[in-house]
């Protein structure tokens, strides 16, 4: 039933008409095999007025009402305001819910484009921004919609992960927000629903662009699923088995690659989402099949979206080369971000636009006078290297570890001229031609050298910095340590007392480099 004339259709309430047993059935299988993180979720259930969801609705308050369903579900409309009689159908649903005492609420989506691509992303962005934290909304998916997700995905050449379908319950996170889809009408026949909702007579709505046939979607459900039954008559219901299994072997194939990827990921504590690494000879030592599932997954461990086989194939291609020029660098426009893929040395890097444009961003310079008395009041300072695209660099100082090193090292030393009552700490960005004594080399060493010598990529290679101690008198400072975001080498002329403080440690714990995002 179309336009206005569905306000016109009698509505009657469904609890006393009879239940198809094998949508009930269906319905309550789900039910049991969810149960535990069914419990104590609110629960919700998307329905656009249509045949399926309607019904559910339908079914879901009869089984409450006859005690063999555990909860009633809150009906969510959308009104997507994209055709002339939407706010007809909105009124509608709205009606049908309260002659069925059942709690409704329509809400209105903004939806960019004309799309059922984009009408789908507005309603899912408007419904998830009404429900709740771990809500549960269920959705009338059923095998026929299951059919053509495959089908869909299997012409457009996915792998198992986009051929395994819809998930019957499936989590599903942004930004903060987490959710749950729940589609427990995956295995039953949309002839099935067709049947019942005429022995309830539903008023339901029949959207007039559902069977248009103008994109790929309406082609394989008005055409091809038709064809391909006329072959096999349980076509539908097998392809959406097939997918199913296809969901088990998803998840096993999902648990190898995130084991494969706990042993091949760089992850010091403190490096950021943004940056992703990975092992390039523990990648090598897996079975190539192993190799391709792993970078897959590397990439897309925080992207809704898979990277096409091509990327895969190349990003594998950087990590086999064997001629030292390591500049290629791969681009991925992901769902959320930019990507950039590259390597240095035995490392592959996954760098975000983020992080690229905040390794841009300059270094801040301090000098800081150390309040050498007092320190219990001022135990740790913090000094902030670099700011913006919200990700911050920080070196948090313990000043009285600080202050006891200086006294240890430089008192009585010609190293420094050691003012107990005025040393200043300075942090100044490593000039590109500036020479610093590492304990990793012989003799002082600047830009190219420097850089091989302790192994910065070149991305980073701007984001060092000297930090220094000076007397307040005195304009001459004297080099402790070189700081990246992620790791800190002492400095020192003096090799012997350079290899002293790297061997204790003591330089590194009163100054800790600080990543935050
Ligand atoms: N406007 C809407 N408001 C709320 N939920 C919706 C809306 N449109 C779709 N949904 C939910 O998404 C599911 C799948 O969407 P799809 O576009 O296949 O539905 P439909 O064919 O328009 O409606 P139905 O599945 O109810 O017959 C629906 O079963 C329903 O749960």
């Amino acid at each position: 039933m179309t336009s206005s004339a569905i306000l016109q259709y009698p509505i009657k309430p469904v609890d006393q008409l009879p239940i198809d047993v094998n949508l009930a059935e269906a319905l309550l299988v789900s039910v049991a095999e969810y149960g535990g993180q069914l419990h104590g979720r609110r629960i919700w259930l998307a329905c656009s007025g249509g045949r399926d969801s309607l019904a559910l609705a339908a079914l879901c308050v009869q089984l409450y009402r006859q005690g063999k369903l555990p909860f009633l579900p809150q009906l969510l409309h959308v009104n997507h305001g994209l055709q002339a009689d939407s706010h007809y159908w909105a009124a509608h649903v709205a009606s049908w819910a309260h002659i069925q005492q059942l709690p409704c609420q329509v809400l209105m989506a903004k939806v960019d484009g004309h799309d059922e691509q984009a009408a789908r992303l507005a309603r899912y962005h408007v419904m998830r921004a009404h429900i709740n934290q771990d809500d549960v909304l269920l959705l009338g998916h059923h095998a026929d919609d299951q059919a053509e997700t495959v089908l869909m995905r299997l012409i457009q050449g996915a792998g198992v992960n986009g051929l395994s379908g819809m998930q019957a319950w499936r989590e599903q996170s942004q930004s903060a927000q987490r959710n749950i889809l729940w589609r427990p009408w995956l295995s039953v026949r949309r002839s099935t629903i067709s049947h019942y909702a005429q022995q309830l007579e539903l008023p339901y709505i029949d959207d007039p662009t559902n069977d248009s046939g103008d994109n790929v979607r309406s082609g394989l459900r008005l055409e091809v699923l038709p064809a391909l039954t006329a072959y096999n008559s349980s076509a539908i219901t097998n392809i959406a088995r097939s997918a199913q299994l296809l969901a088990d072997a998803q998840a096993i194939v999902s648990d190898q690659a995130v084991q494969d990827l706990q042993q091949t990921a760089i992850v010091p504590l403190n490096y950021p989402p943004a940056q992703h690494v990975l092992n390039i000879d523990k990648l090598h030592s897996l079975p190539i099949y192993r190799q391709r599932q792993l970078i897959h997954t590397w990439l897309t461990q925080d992207e809704p979206l898979p990277p096409s086989k091509q990327l895969v194939d190349d990003v594998l291609s950087l990590t086999e080369r064997n001629d030292h020029n390591h500049q290629t660098q791969l681009d991925w426009h992901g769902r959320t971000q930019k990507y950039s893929i590259r390597r240095y040395r035995q490392q592959l890097y996954r760098l975000s636009s983020t992080w690229l444009a905040w390794l841009a961003l300059p270094c801040i310079t301090h000098t800081q006078m150390l309040p050498c008395s007092n320190l219990a009041q001022q135990p740790t300072m913090m000094l902030t290297l670099r700011t913006g695209k919200g990700i911050d660099w920080q070196l948090e100082i313990t000043l009285n570890t600080l202050i006891q090193f200086i006294n240890d090292t430089f008192s009585g030393s010609d190293k420094l001229n050691h003012d107990k009552e005025g040393m200043v700490l300075k942090c100044t960005p490593l000039g590109r031609q500036q020479r610093v004594q590492t304990t990793l080399a012989t003799r002082p060493q600047a830009s190219k050298k420097l850089y091989q010598t302790l192994g910065v990529p070149v991305w980073l290679r701007d984001s060092l910095v000297v930090i220094s101690i000076a007397s307040a008198q005195k304009e001459e400072a004297l080099p402790l340590l070189l700081v990246s975001p992620f790791e800190s080498w002492v400095l020192g002329t003096d090799k012997s007392l350079a290899n002293a403080i790297n061997d204790s440690g003591f330089l590194a714990s009163a100054i800790k480099n600080i990543l935050s995002i």
